[in-house]
Formats: C-alpha cells, sequence, structure tokens
C-alpha cells in the first residue's frame, strides 16, 4: 500500500534572475493537494506550471512563502534531509522517460533502490510493473517497448520507493493518444486503488479529465479551478480565461 500525503502551498513566490532581468514565476501561490487526490495543473506557456511542479517537490527553493508535506515544511530541512525526502517521499515522472536502455524495465524499476544502497525485493518489483499493468514485460529492454510502455515503466520506476506524492511533468507530451490514455489509466488507478497523491503538469484537456481537479496557471498565480469537467468543457473554460486575461 502507497503512503498518502497532503502537499500544501501557501503564497508560494519564485523569481528566477536579478534585476531588469527578473522573471516572477510564481507570484503568490496557494494550493493544496490532498492525500488520494489527482490534480492536473495547466495553463499557457511560461505561467510557471514546471516551476510549481520542481518546488513543490522540493527540487527548488522559494523566494518566499511555504511548502509542506504532510506537515514538513521543506524550508526547514537541511540539505541532506530534503534529499532523503525527495528520495523516500517523492516520485517524479518527466515527459523524456530518461530510462537505462541497457537495463531491463524490471532492473530500470528496480534502478532507485539500488542508487538507495537498498536491494530491490523481486516481489516489489514486480508489484510496481504490474501496478501499471506490465507484469508481462519485466524482461523487456526500453528499444523492445512502445513509448506509452516505456512510460510506465519510468511509472513503476518512480513507485518504487512507495512515494507519498507522484509529480509528473507532461508525462504523455510524447504520446499519441492510444498510448496516452494507457498511461493515464495507470495514473488514475494509482490514485483510485493505491490512495496514490498525483500532481501532472499537462496541456491536454483529455490528460486533465482523467484528473478530479485542474488547477488553471497565469502568470504564476492560480486564476481557475475546475473540477468534475470533461475535456470539451475544460478547453473552453481554458479559452475564456486567455479571453478576459
Ligand atoms: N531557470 C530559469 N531561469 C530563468 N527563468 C526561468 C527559468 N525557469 C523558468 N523560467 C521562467 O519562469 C517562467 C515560468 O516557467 P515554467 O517553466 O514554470 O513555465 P511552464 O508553465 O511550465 O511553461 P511550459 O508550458 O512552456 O513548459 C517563464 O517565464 C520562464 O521563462
Amino acid at each position: 500500500m502507497t503512503s498518502t500525503a497532503t502537499v500544501r502551498l501557501h503564497a508560494v513566490r519564485k523569481t528566477y534572475g536579478t534585476g531588469e532581468n527578473t522573471v516572477t514565476a510564481l507570484d503568490g501561490v496557494s494550493a493544496e493537494f490532498a492525500g488520494a487526490s489527482f490534480t492536473a495543473v495547466m495553463g499557457a506557456s511560461g505561467s510557471g506550471k514546471s516551476t510549481l511542479l520542481q518546488c513543490a517537490a522540493g527540487l527548488d527553493t522559494v523566494d518566499s512563502g511555504q511548502i509542506t508535506i504532510d506537515g514538513t515544511d521543506l524550508a526547514g530541512l537541511s540539505e541532506h534531509a530534503r534529499t532523503l525526502l525527495r528520495r523516500d517521499r517523492i516520485g517524479f515522472v518527466f515527459q523524456a522517460y530518461n530510462l537505462v536502455g541497457a537495463l531491463t524495465a524490471a532492473q530500470n524499476t528496480a534502478l532507485p533502490l539500488r542508487l538507495a544502497r537498498r536491494a530491490p525485493r523481486p516481489e516489489a518489483v514486480a508489484q510496481a510493473l504490474a501496478e501499471v499493468g506490465l507484469a508481462e514485460r519485466a524482461g523487456h529492454y526500453p528499444a523492445q517497448l512502445s513509448g506509452g510502455e516505456q512510460q510506465r515503466v519510468a511509472i513503476a520506476r518512480a513507485l518504487i520507493t512507495r512515494p507519498a506524492v507522484l509529480f509528473a511533468d507532461e508525462p504523455t507530451g510524447a504520446l499519441d493518444s492510444t498510448s496516452s490514455a494507457v498511461v493515464l489509466a495507470a495514473l488514475r488507478r494509482l490514485v483510485d486503488a493505491h490512495g496514490q497523491t498525483v500532481v501532472m503538469v499537462t496541456h491536454d484537456p483529455v490528460a486533465a479529465a482523467t484528473a478530479d481537479r485542474v488547477l488553471v496557471l497565469a502568470d504564476g498565480r492560480v486564476v481557475d479551478e475546475i473540477t468534475g469537467a470533461d475535456p470539451a468543457r475544460i478547453a473552453a473554460r481554458l479559452t475564456a480565461g486567455a479571453v478576459t486575461a
């Protein structure tokens, strides 16, 4: 069973650069990602989506405001403690799968445990692959897998440490619609069957409709929150926001 976590952002500001070149990527973002929930983060290019994910995952620091994971303030942790938190409690999936070509699906899945010098239990590896529907592909190399299957191996690899929260940055961005649907179904199942907390950046209203809720960013602020919507309604709300923004 995966542990679940609530991630909270309170008045988070994040700027890049200095002086005239300062870019405000997050401009006072407050948001809550409840345990066992699936949130999509949308918004125009440059609106701050990736920055939000990087900061919430402790991969980057913020200028002001607060981020807590199950009540633990990331800013209050030492660099070492933050590294351990990232390693043990946070999973990250990117658009690029970043699998190691010389390793099988099972060996790729086990990699984070090996890097943490923990012996991977074969049944845990098998379970992580089964959770993304790839039990039958454990011995296959990345080149023998479709894009969607490779992305699901990347998700299994992110799950092997049983993270409290899984962040995914455009996980279906490089996939066709059929492969996307399989990856999204795998993420949905993690939330419904295993209580995983998932936060996913996407540009695709179809992908966003898989989530329970869509947060819309514009210029580093949360400007809309959509729940229970189908792809057409999400697309319409995004367009309406762009017109009035
Ligand atoms: N390392 C950086 N240095 C300077 N500016 C940055 C850096 N990373 C991001 N930015 C700027 O911060 C703003 C938010 O970027 P971010 O990558 O979070 O947007 P995004 O919504 O994820 O965009 P996209 O959909 O294009 O990936 C943008 O204006 C971007 O140019």
